[in-house]
């Protein structure tokens, strides 16, 4: 690969604080990795031990490790002195135990080094352990507890009158999220929510000081636990808390690395900004910092990424060191870079929505430019199957294509299920990336139906659901496997079962790779789950419908490389993020941007710094609301951002492909509906 003059500016640049600035497929993640192997090459006494690279995911530590090992490699083997082939050495073993890591594990390792610590609100022991659902604890107990209490002083609760109590529950869950995940200083917005209160109509009033008398419980509770639990929300907030009341501390850790880089900065949150510019100070001995991001791939806000903070950080590094920009795009054909600029040209900012386009440049200038071959639509009318109509287009697209070109993106998990049902039933194979809704498949779905009906074959609405799931059909009597398993289900620990059920039913045969991997995943969980207690089938099977139940955060099952190399991907587009595909097909463009996000149960007033609500009345008929004052004012605020945020997903998934963009949506979709088909079209 020939570098640009461009990038060749960036690697080489030798300010202290700098911050690359460019869009998708420049090459930020290729020049940040060589930069790191060009400051070694430079500097004998600096190894990548002395460096932090913080990464946004683990798939992209794993991704950039394996960058740098094939540099270092490359390095090692053209050395001619053996006191560099040495060094090189070194470098390629450091790789797996330095600090390449994602923000989190950056934090972690802070806190690893720094002992007991107790403060006004931090206070941990160095035995902590990192658990994800501390503050569900928080909340169940506090919960318990409030309502124990209301009781015995016969106090009315406001808000049963409106919902159950796992919904209030829920409720004060989201919000306490809300909070968490933005950063925000929770006692602070407790305090300016009971003060707009006082302005509410006395029911609405009621609901707001009982919410925030909660939020402010399970805070207060929440502290204490996180004494031996903290979970990664917490990691980062200690860690800035900590470095900035504890100047020994910062100076350890300013004093432990001489280089930082961080890739996709875009997506920082508040914390991780002031910890960097507490950590790069303008102090002699303050590590050199080296960022690189792009604003318009900033797609994590429900998370916390704060698009405000990158454009502080981008402020300071301006003013204390030098931003730096790359335009030419490297990953996509030109004619396809061309297209992407003019479907974001096309969007002009309004009321609604904004866009900082700046647009890329195509590796080539090419004069005739045709899009027919970049671009393609498959549209359906209302009543046909986008996913059987995608299947019979991609069948055709196999005939002189290799599966492992298609990339489908979604915007949400959830769109996959009727996507994987089609491409199952047509025979082609594919395998889902990362996707939480392991929980949701139907072959899990029906593995819990099959049981349910071997423990219990007498109840007639069992034997229904399991004559209807995929283990079932002309050459699999149901009558048969429970003859054939009967006599064992006493003995048969729950995996054997499964595997009892797989073998008889030959599900293998008939299912897809991603299918039957999420079986034999489904099989381990239950071994995994017999070996640390020993369960029934009973139990299994009451806590498989428990998972299903809740649908449970949980990978579907990585597809082993060696059977089939040849599939198409079913991703996220937010998984996608940072990668790139010959062929990107995106579903669903008709769908409107999500109403749930728009219109939150509860939503932070960013003007105000109140928390508002909009409640609908559970048992009414007639989809009665009772919203809190500032509430519809949140949502206008919250709209701008949540569509804006939109345009930049939309701009990530354009900008994966490298060869060609696939469409798909309704011939008939409204021109002023707000969705990405409208968007995208360019005529
Ligand atoms: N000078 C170059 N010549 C040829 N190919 C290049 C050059 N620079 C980068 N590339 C290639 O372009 C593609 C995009 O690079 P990279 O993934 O580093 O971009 P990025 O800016 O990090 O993208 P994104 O922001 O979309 O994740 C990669 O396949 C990379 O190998």
């Amino acid at each position: 690969m020939r570098l640009t003059d461009e990038q060749k500016a960036v690697i080489n640049e030798n300010s202290k604080k700098i911050l690359v600035k460019a869009g998708a497929g420049t090459g930020k993640t290729e020049i940040l990795t060589r930069r790191i192997i060009r400051l070694i090459e430079d500097d004998p006494t600096l190894s990548i031990r002395d460096m932090a690279i913080i990464t946004f995911t683990n798939k992209a530590t794993e991704e950039l490790q394996s960058r740098l090992k094939r540099l270092f490699y490359r390095k090692w083997k053209n050395c001619t002195s053996i006191a560099e082939k040495k060094r090189f050495r070194y470098e390629l073993e450091s790789l797996n135990s330095c600090q390449i890591s994602t923000i989190h594990k950056f934090c972690r390792a802070i806190l690893d080094e720094i002992g007991p610590y107790y403060s006004k609100d931090v206070l941990f022991s160095p035995n902590f352990q990192i658990k994800p659902d501390s503050h569900k604890k928080a909340i169940d107990d506090v919960f318990e507890i409030w309502i124990q209490q209301k009781k015995e002083q016969q106090k009315s609760i406001e808000h049963l009158n409106i919902m159950p109590i796992h919904k209030f529950k829920e409720v004060v869950s989201n919000a306490y999220e809300l909070l968490r995940t933005k950063g925000l200083d929770i006692a602070k917005v407790i305090k300016q929510t009971r003060r707009y209160a006082n302005l509410e109509d006395p029911i609405q009033r009621k609901l707001k000081i009982e919410l925030i008398e909660l939020i402010e419980q399970v805070y207060e509770y929440h502290l204490k636990l996180k004494y031996h639990s903290l979970d990664i929300d917490d990691l980062l907030e200690y860690c800035y808390k900590i470095l900035k009341e504890n100047p020994n501390i910062l100076e350890r850790v300013k004093n432990k690395y001489r280089h930082i880089f961080i890739d996709e900065f875009q997506d920082t949150s508040l914390y991780q900004a002031q910890m960097i510019q507490l950590i790069c100070d303008d102090s002699e001995n303050a590590p050199s910092l080296f960022v690189v991001g792009d604003l318009k791939q900033s797609i994590y806000e429900f998370r916390g990424a704060d698009t405000d903070s990158y454009s502080k950080i981008e402020k300071w590094i301006k003013e204390k060191g030098v931003v730096l920009s790359l335009s030419t795009n490297w990953r996509s054909e030109p004619d396809l870079v061309v297209f992407v600029n003019k479907i974001f040209d096309n969007i002009k900012e309004n009321k609604k929505y904004v866009f900082y386009h700046d647009p890329l440049k195509p590796r080539k200038n090419k004069t005739k430019l045709d899009f027919s071959k970049i671009s393609e639509w498959i549209l359906c009318n209302g009543e046909e199957s986008q996913a059987k109509k995608v299947a019979e287009w991609l069948k055709n697209e196999l005939k002189h294509k290799d599966a492992n070109n298609f990339c489908l993106l979604f915007r949400k998990n959830f769109e996959m299920r009727s996507f994987i049902e089609e491409f199952t039933k047509q025979g082609i194979q594919f395998r889902v990336v990362g996707s939480g809704d392991f929980f949701n498949q139907k072959e899990i779905i029906d593995s819990l139906k099959i049981i349910q009906y071997l423990k219990s074959p007498y109840l007639k609405q069992y034997f229904v659901e399991a004559i209807n799931t995929i283990f079932i059909d002309k050459e699999t009597d149901l009558q048969n496997l429970y003859e054939k398993i009967h006599s064992h289900l006493d003995t048969f620990t729950p995996a054997q079962t499964l595997d009892f059920i797989y073998k008889f039913t030959k599900i293998r045969e008939r299912s897809s790779t991603q299918v039957y991997a999420n079986l034999i995943k489904l099989k381990q969980l239950a071994r995994k789950l017999s070996f640390n207690e020993n369960i029934t089938l009973y139990q299994f099977a009451e806590w498989l419908s428990a998972m299903v139940q809740a649908g449970k955060d949980e990978p579907q099952a990585d597809v082993p490389k060696q059977e089939s190399n040849n599939y198409v991907t079913f991703m996220t587009i937010h998984k996608a993020k940072g990668l790139e595909f010959p062929v990107v097909i995106l579903p669903n463009l008709d769908q409107s941007i999500s109403q749930q996000a728009l219109n939150p149960e509860i939503l932070y007033h960013r003007d105000k710094g109140t928390l508002e609500f909009s409640y609908e009345k559970y048992y009414s008929q007639a989809g009665w609301r009772i919203l809190s004052r500032g509430y519809d004012e949140a949502v206008s605020l919250n709209q701008y951002h949540t569509y804006s945020e939109e345009l930049r997903v939309l701009y990530v998934a354009l900008t994966r492909a490298k060869e060609k963009l696939v469409f798909v949506g309704n011939e008939r979709c409204p021109k002023d509906k707000i969705c990405y088909q409208n968007w995208i079209r360019i005529d």
